[in-house]
């Protein structure tokens, strides 16, 4: 079977989620958290080959953003201080918009209320219309609630009415509370299985809060991102990379959020493992020096101008054409969404169903530049899995302004400049015997105001002939006059330039990539139904080879031993599956698991050392010394090379063990 086979095969059988889902879970790929107390919605755990799978592809991450990056790798704790994200912005408004029933007090995340409402009606049209839409298999719980959710009979909306929800669904992601509110009431949206009448959106704050210590004292939260370990570091990183920029740092780690409703399996949990990296570069300079090896990568666009016209038609181009048009803002935005693509088709993700999906001017934070979702088809939609934003200089300046610590580039400059800046001095001698064990951080304080502030205290001290400040971390209000402080605009030439750097900033969910993969790796044997595979490019694979001898006869054991010990010695993940089950169960039973090898030792083995190696989707099989057919794994596993480049030199077997 090729690969176009399996296509074929994939679209001739409609995609089944049941039937994953039930290999995921029988397989132990994963499975719910506290299973024995009833679960808790939005928690899971990874079993064995999930667990493989996942190490895989962090594996593969590493190697190609962190080493083939040269980028700076840091580990930072997830218990965040409340100042920390407090600064950040995420104590004001890293929410969710949720509304309550008021009658049971069921809630609802509402903007995902008002999508799947609207889906739901234009569903309802279609079908009203005798137009077949080309829908996965739902499973019986989902049909079981569609059954009783009021809006979704087949009821044909006006054209103009159906029309609008296009377009109202195609900026989903953009509304703010009140505007969710105002839908909600235009379009009669209430409870979708009872209609009662809900209340209008409020924010939810999404982090997990906790006290630091013992006192209780000190608030805390899990941390929603990496990121903030990673601007906090930025001057140590900064350091360690010789004061040069452009630089990344970057960081895999657990992340929490308390999602509203956490449905949808993987896709949407409330503990979750992310990769993130932090790119800083000059603002004035967002070329890449690599652009030039990925600019003719062709990628699937949804630009914002598209979606602000209610389509969701893709623009098809290169990325080189992409930020020359400035449809994608600059070359190492670019560069990453380009790199983005690389990965998730390297560990399988289709291709035909990956968009690049702009952020509409109301869906990005304020001070981000652009920003690209890389969007993976699933059952359950388009699903934002790699989030890639140019953050400008956000971050560094707000964390910096609040610790008075300089986060800053120095740049020698070739040709110096002449700049006219306000300037302050502090007769340190009278520091220490008025503010004692304070002193260090009044001084900190003073030196790291800024030009606006040092323009207004200046004034301030010739009007009043006194400064008055609060600094952070010294008790009483700090008083100081001109015998402490001078605040002068001097014109200088400076030698160098010293500026905060920008932030692009590419942000990796792998548990919802992993969703992705499995279902974009899932197809059933067209013969048998029944007969599930899942087709992972062998590197993601947990395991690469099942080692089946024959049948349980002593003679076949010390050939297993053998292969297995030139196995386990080449780091090659293996298992031996010696049950008494026929070959074919044996090897329907690794498909599930998606293992791309198998090898069969049979009697033939023990007399010439020749072993069986059977190919996963095609079964087909070729014969060849144990030597040669593990060098074609490795080969086929590690190095990138094709069934056929790699087995070339080896006999073709034929034989019909899958159908025993
Ligand atoms: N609850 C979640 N469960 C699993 N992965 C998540 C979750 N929230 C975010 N992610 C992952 O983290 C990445 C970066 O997070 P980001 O803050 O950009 O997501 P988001 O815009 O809040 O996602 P969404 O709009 O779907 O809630 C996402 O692209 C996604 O892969």
């Amino acid at each position: 079977m090729t690969v176009e086979d399996i296509q074929k095969a994939k679209a001739a059988i409609p995609f089944n989620r049941e039937q994953l889902e039930s290999v995921l879970r029988g397989r132990f790929f994963y499975g719910p958290s506290f299973d024995l107390y009833g679960g808790v919605a939005g928690l899971y755990d990874y079993g064995p080959p999930g667990c493989a799978f996942q190490a895989n592809i962090v594996d593969i991450w590493r190697k190609h953003f962190i080493l083939e990056e040269d980028m700076l790798e840091v580990d930072c704790t997830m218990l965040t201080p409340h100042d920390v994200l407090k600064t950040s912005g995420h104590v004001d408004k890293f929410s969710d918009w949720m509304c309550k029933d008021k009658k049971t007090g069921e809630i609802f995340r509402a903007d995902h209320l008002v999508e799947e409402v609207l889906e739901a009606r234009l569903k309802g049209d279609k079908e009203a219309r005798g137009v077949v839409s080309e829908e996965v298999e739902e499973s019986d719980d989902k049909k079981r609630r569609k059954k009783k959710v009021k809006q979704i009979k087949a009821v044909k909306l006006e054209d103009a009415v159906a029309k609008e929800y296009e377009e109202v669904l195609a900026k989903i992601d953009g509304y703010s509370g009140t505007e969710l509110g105002d839908l909600m009431e235009k379009y009669k949206i209430g409870n979708p299985v009872t209609g009662d009448e809900l209340e209008p959106p409020k924010a939810f704050n999404l982090m997990f809060e906790t006290a630091i210590g013992p006192s209780g004292a000190m608030r805390g939260f899990l941390r929603p991102e990496t990121a903030q370990g990673q601007f906090l570091n930025f001057n140590k990183l900064l350091e360690f990379n010789n004061g040069k920029t452009p630089f990344a740092s970057a960081s895999i780690g657990k992340s929490f959020r308390n999602e509203i409703s956490p449905r949808a399996g993987l896709l949407r949990v409330r503990e979750f493992l992310m990769a993130e990296i932090e790119h800083f570069l000059d603002p004035l300079d967002k070329s890449h020096p690599k652009f030039e090896e990925v600019k003719h990568i062709k990628l699937s666009f949804l630009p914002r101008e598209v979606q602000e016209a209610g389509s969701t038609e893709p623009v098809v181009k290169t990325i080189g054409e992409a930020v020359e048009s400035k449809m994608v803002d600059n070359e190492t935005l670019g560069y990453f969404i380009s790199r983005i693509y690389q990965f998730l088709t390297t560990i399988g993700v289709d291709e035909t169903k990956l968009r690049f999906r702009q952020h509409m001017g109301n869906e990005m934070a304020h001070y981000a530049t652009d920003c690209w979702d890389a969007e993976l088809k699933t059952s359950y939609g388009w699903i934002e899995c790699v989030g890639c934003a140019d953050r400008s200089a956000y971050d560094l300046t707000v964390h910096a302004n609040k610790t008075k610590e300089k986060l800053v580039v120095r740049q020698k400059l070739e040709t110096p400049v002449e700049v006219t800046q306000w300037e302050i001095d502090l007769t340190k001698k009278l520091f220490g015997p008025k503010f004692r064990k304070d002193a260090p951080k009044v001084e900190a304080f003073l030196l790291n105001l800024s030009q606006e502030e040092l323009e207004k205290n200046a004034a301030l001290l010739k009007s009043d002939g006194k400064l008055t400040f609060t600094v952070p971390e010294v008790e009483s209000e700090v008083e100081l006059d001109d015998k402490f402080i001078t605040i002068e605009k001097r014109t200088k030439v400076e030698h160098v330039r010293e500026y905060i750097p920008n932030v692009i900033e590419p942000s990796f969910g792998i548990g919802r990539i992993i969703y992705a993969v499995f279902e974009h790796s899932y197809w059933s044997r067209p013969e048998d139904t029944a007969r599930s595979v899942l087709s992972f490019p062998p590197l993601v694979a947990p395991t690469k080879v099942l080692l089946v001898p024959l049948s349980n006869h002593k003679d076949l054991a010390p050939v297993t031993a053998k292969i297995s010990k030139v196995l386990r010695k080449e780091k090659i993940p293996f298992k031996v599956d010696d049950s008494g089950v026929s070959i074919g169960k044996r090897y329907s039973r690794n498909d599930e698991l998606g293992t791309p090898f198998g090898v069969t030792i049979d009697f033939e083995s023990v007399k010439d050392g020749s072993v069986t190696l059977r190919e996963r989707d095609s079964t087909k099989q070729v014969r060849g010394s144990a030597e040669d057919i593990i060098k074609a794994i490795r080969e086929i596993t590690y190095n990138g090379v094709t069934w056929e480049e790699g087995t070339k030199n080896l006999e073709p077997f034929v034989t019909n063990i899958d159908s025993e």
